[in-house]
């Protein structure tokens, strides 16, 4: 078994380096699309200006056609199973130790929240990503911890979503306001006094999420009548305990982010509070486009904190960590110019590392290097699942001979238990019952009976001699019959006990006496005879 848990460290490892070598090839931004169905209350056209393939979107603007190109599109018909298995491999790079972001973009009601959160019927990424997390914990060899963090960047401000708060109403202030944001020497991003709660199981984790999405800032618009008026950022902990070979833990963050709606402040007829929230969106998210701009432009200045936004995601922006980014759109023709922002803008951050600014032929070499890696995660996966089943037969082969040992070690200290009765033990037991079979005869003599019928001493002392002269003749009676039934006697013995105690008792005696073994037999039962004459007469 020590083999073979080996031998299964050894491909996990295998595994893993190719993963990460996938990791880099594929760069460091995934792009996807999501298209929003038109709902109950949208009237469609028979022409739309959106249409879209597999990995391209056509918008028909302004008398001309516009190509956007995408790592994946999901159309209208795209369910959340179909989105959340083009995420899987995302998150396979997290429990491999990278740090991943995955954030929804889009303009205002085109189904961002719908994509992370889900319904109940429809559960979206973030709620399956935590169920993923703790099914992968619980295959992979690594064992490991999770802890979880929820807050909002609301109007230019954090707010802890899962901090202990008494019963308040949402437009009261909350206790864990403004956060800081602090780097640490290691580059990554630290948040003080955010609440993280660790979370053993997906149960567990799915009642503080939904705990914290309770708290989120929502209110109605012209275009969505839930519409977020924050961004709301989930971030998981998560800390691989490798084998023993492997000292320390590692940590890797995802952060999952449900980004607040770009708008049109004319068009969703924000006032008040809602129009302040909307601007504040709108310059958080302009933010983040300055800084993937100079991400591509490989600025030595990145803008990271022109936002609160922009600094925590610091960390899940830049190198060494990936990215992934779904692009929100709706299909009708009055959101038309919004659609074409959301498009450029997902197009920019996609030409951070994409493969758009690689020539054909490195793509192609690319393409084939992945090809090969996956395939090879695929092979060693397999033999991994074969080592896995070689390692519970042989955990079921020992729990087998483990209990097989146990009960035969019983029987043979049972044997040993029975063997170790000595046939002499018998003869005692019969006497003792003998003398109490007497004292309770002589107890129930001495008090049965009318007084006058007690004897006198005179016949008392003639029954005695009476006695006496019957025990006399019953005894020689008794070692008469012992002595000529002693050998039919010794073999019903032999057939009751142990050859090995009858011998040594028969060897015993022999050796006392140098007679033959049924003479030594007869002296034996003799001597018990004897005994019992004597305890008799007493
Ligand atoms: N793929 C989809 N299938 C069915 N209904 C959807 C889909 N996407 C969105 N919806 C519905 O559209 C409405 C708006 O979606 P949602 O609130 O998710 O938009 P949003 O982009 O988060 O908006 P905001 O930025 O204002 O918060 C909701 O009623 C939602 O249920």
């Amino acid at each position: 078994m020590e083999q073979l848990m080996l031998k299964q460290r050894m491909l996990d490892r295998k595994r893993r380096e190719a993963l990460s070598k996938i990791f880099i090839i594929k760069g460091s931004v995934t792009v996807f699309c999501r298209i929003r169905p038109f709902v109950l209350a949208e009237k469609k056209k028979i022409s739309e200006p959106v249409s879209a393939g597999s990995e391209r979107v056509r918008v028909k603007y302004g008398g001309t056609m516009k190509y956007f190109e995408f790592d994946k599109v999901f159309t209208e018909e795209a369910n959340q199973e179909s989105v959340f298995v083009e995420i899987e491999p995302i998150l396979r790079s997290v429990m491999n130790g990278h740090n991943v972001c995955v954030f929804a973009y889009g303009q205002t009601g085109t189904g961002k929240t719908f994509t992370m959160d889900g319904t109940n019927e429809h559960p979206g990424i973030i709620p399956r990503t935590l169920e993923h997390l703790f099914h992968q914990a619980c295959t992979d060899n690594s064992s490991y911890t999770f802890s979880m963090s929820m807050l909002e960047v609301y109007m230019g401000n954090l707010r802890d979503l899962l901090a202990p708060r008494q019963k308040c109403r949402a437009y009261e202030p909350m206790k864990k306001c403004n956060l800081n944001i602090q780097t640490d020497p290691k580059g990554l991003i630290e948040i003080e006094g955010l609440t993280e709660v660790k979370v053993s199981d997906y149960a567990i984790a799915k009642w503080w999420y939904n705990k914290g999405r309770r708290f989120r800032s929502t209110s109605g618009t012209n275009v969505n009548e839930a519409s977020s008026r924050s961004h709301c950022l989930t971030r998981i902990n998560i800390f691989r305990h490798g084998d023993a070979s492997e000292a320390k833990s590692q940590l890797s963050r995802l952060w999952m982010v449900d980004l607040g709606g770009s708008e049109r402040l004319l068009k969703t007829g924000a006032k008040g509070l809602t129009l302040d929230e909307g601007r504040a969106i709108n310059l958080s998210l302009s933010a983040l486009a300055d800084v993937i701009a100079a991400l591509k432009r490989r600025k030595c200045h990145v803008p990271y904190r022109n936002s609160k936004l922009t600094q925590i995601l610091k960390d899940s922006l830049g190198d060494g960590s990936k990215a992934l980014m779904l692009v929100h759109i709706k299909p009708s023709e009055e959101d038309v110019c919004e659609t074409i922002s959301s498009l450029n803008f997902a197009k920019r951050t996609r030409a951070i590392m994409s493969n758009k600014e690689v020539s054909m032929e490195l793509k192609k070499q690319r393409e084939k290097q992945i090809t090969e890696l996956e395939e090879e995660v695929k092979e060693t996966e397999k033999q991994i699942q074969n080592i896995k089943d070689e390692i519970k037969n042989a955990e079921f082969n020992l729990i087998n001979n483990k209990k097989l040992f146990s009960t035969t070690q019983n029987v043979t200290e049972n044997d040993e238990v029975e063997t170790c009765i000595n046939p002499k033990d018998d003869v005692e037991n019969i006497i003792e019952t003998g003398k109490e079979c007497k004292k309770y005869m002589k107890s129930n003599v001495s008090n049965s009976g009318p007084r006058f019928m007690s004897p006198t001493v005179a016949s008392r002392q003639r029954k005695n001699a009476v006695e006496r002269d019957s025990i006399s003749l019953r005894s020689k009676t008794i070692r008469s019959i012992v002595t000529r039934s002693s050998v039919q006697f010794s073999c019903s013995q032999t057939l009751s006990y142990s050859d090995i105690h009858v011998k040594a008792l028969l060897q015993s005696s022999k050796g006392k006496s140098g007679h033959t073994e049924a003479e030594a037999n007869t002296t034996v039962l003799t001597e018990r005879t004897n005994a019992l004459n004597l305890s008799q007469k007493d």
